[in-house]
Parts: C-alpha cells; sequence; structure tokens
C-alpha cells in the first residue's frame, strides 16, 4: 500500500506553547487519519502543517517522497484542504459560489448545476450565502470533494453543523474517495461510523503542564 503522506518529527510552538512536540505518522492509500484532541490541542495546527500552510518548529512532512518545497506543483495539485470556517462568499448566491469555487480551483467546466443538486440545495441556487443556514454553507464549502482530482483530502471538522443526511452523504463521498486510492486526513470532535483496519486515530494532548491544570 502506497504512502500519501509521511511527518516525522514534528514540533509545533504558538504563543509560546509547544502544541506538540515530535509528532510523526504516516498515512496511506485508501486508509483515513483520524485526529482527536481536545478543544486547544493543536489539531488544526497540525493540519495547516501538513497542508503546507503552517511551518513547524522543527520536522518535515513530505507527500509521496517530496518535500514541498522540492515540488510544490506536485503538493498543489494532490493536497486538497478544506478549512474549519467555510470560505463562501456571504454576497454571492449558493450556485455563484460553487462556480467560484470551482474556477478557484481549476475546474471551470464543473457543471454548477448538478453540484447543487449533489450536496442538497437545489432550490436554493438564488440565496445569497449569507442567508444560508450554517449546513448549507458547510454544503457549499464541501462540494470541492466531488470533483477534486487531489489524493489527500485534509478536512478539518467537516461535519460541523450538517444533519444525519449531510453526514451520510459525506460518509459515502470518503468510501468513494478510499476505493479509489484516496486518503483523508481529518478532525472531528463526532465519532466516526467506520470500523477496521482503513480508519486510524491519533490523539494530541495538551503538552504544557500549566494548561492541563488550567483544564482540570
Ligand atoms: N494564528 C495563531 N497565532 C497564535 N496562536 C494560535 C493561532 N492559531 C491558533 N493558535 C493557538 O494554538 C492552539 C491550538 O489551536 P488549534 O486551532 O490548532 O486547536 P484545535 O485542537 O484545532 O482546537 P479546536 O478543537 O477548538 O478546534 C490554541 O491555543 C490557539 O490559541
Amino acid at each position: 500500500m502506497s504512502v500519501v503522506i509521511q511527518a516525522d518529527q514534528l514540533t509545533s510552538v504558538r504563543a509560546g506553547r509547544t502544541l506538540f512536540a515530535q509528532l510523526s505518522l504516516q498515512l496511506n492509500a485508501g486508509h483515513i487519519l483520524h485526529i482527536e484532541g481536545p478543544n486547544g490541542a493543536g489539531k488544526s495546527t497540525l493540519l495547516r502543517i501538513i497542508a503546507g500552510l503552517l511551518r513547524p518548529q522543527e520536522g518535515q512532512v513530505r507527500l509521496f517522497g517530496q518535500p514541498q518545497r522540492d515540488d510544490p506543483e506536485l503538493w498543489q495539485r494532490q493536497t486538497l484542504f478544506i478549512g474549519h470556517k467555510p470560505a463562501v462568499k456571504a454576497e454571492l448566491t449558493a450556485l455563484e459560489n460553487l462556480h467560484f469555487q470551482a474556477q478557484l480551483d481549476g475546474a471551470g467546466a464543473t457543471d454548477s448545476w448538478q453540484l447543487l443538486e449533489t450536496v442538497g440545495l437545489l432550490g436554493l441556487e438564488d440565496i445569497p450565502a449569507q442567508q444560508l443556514s450554517a449546513g448549507q454553507q458547510r454544503r457549499i464549502a464541501l462540494a470541492r470533494l466531488w470533483y477534486s482530482p487531489a489524493t489527500l483530502w485534509i478536512l478539518d471538522e467537516p461535519f460541523t453543523a450538517l444533519d444525519t443526511r449531510g453526514i451520510d452523504m459525506l460518509h459515502q463521498r470518503f468510501a468513494e474517495h478510499l476505493e479509489r486510492g484516496g486518503a483523508l486526513l481529518l478532525t472531528s470532535h463526532q465519532p466516526l461510523t467506520w470500523s477496521g483496519e482503513r480508519l486510524q486515530k491519533l490523539r494530541i494532548e495538551p503538552q504544557d503542564e500549566e494548561f492541563v491544570d488550567e483544564l482540570s
């Protein structure tokens, strides 16, 4: 089974606090890695480091064996990062957002109407995103999963605000991605309804004793 992403000995310090130190992980094609941990532990930080959006104080991340600086084009093509806040344009309609997002992703030929239907927003096409519910905005952001060619999906709290049908829809999409040899790295405060060897877990615990005391 091929290794998609490998992180070695990562250390991240933010605002003077060590979030994690000497953290290593590996994710193979066809597998999910669920990053767990309490609020503020550093899960989003880890995802951003692995997506190449943030530098660790120490350590290295390689995608298909390549550090980002050696092959930025490979990273751009083969990773998809969706953050925990839906990156929608408030003043654009649902349909315009889907179209705009696909253009930005270089997937301009994507049928926005089809996407709208796929993510369950048909009938809401003319509503400005700022008037959509949190779950509907999340569905716009997640629509990228239906056209992205990237092998590695990095998703920060993708289930937030989704109803049960939305969660089922996402699980189905994840299954298709893994079946095609994709890999998925995600955070979720909800347990995943996945079992078996495809699912790995990594827990980040607060490092700082003072911080642990504050929480207890
Ligand atoms: N831009 C930043 N500058 C400085 N510190 C930051 C920044 N972003 C996050 N942090 C700090 O890093 C720590 C970890 O934040 P992070 O968002 O990675 O946690 P998390 O585990 O994803 O939390 P949650 O479960 O609440 O989403 C927090 O204490 C946060 O205040």
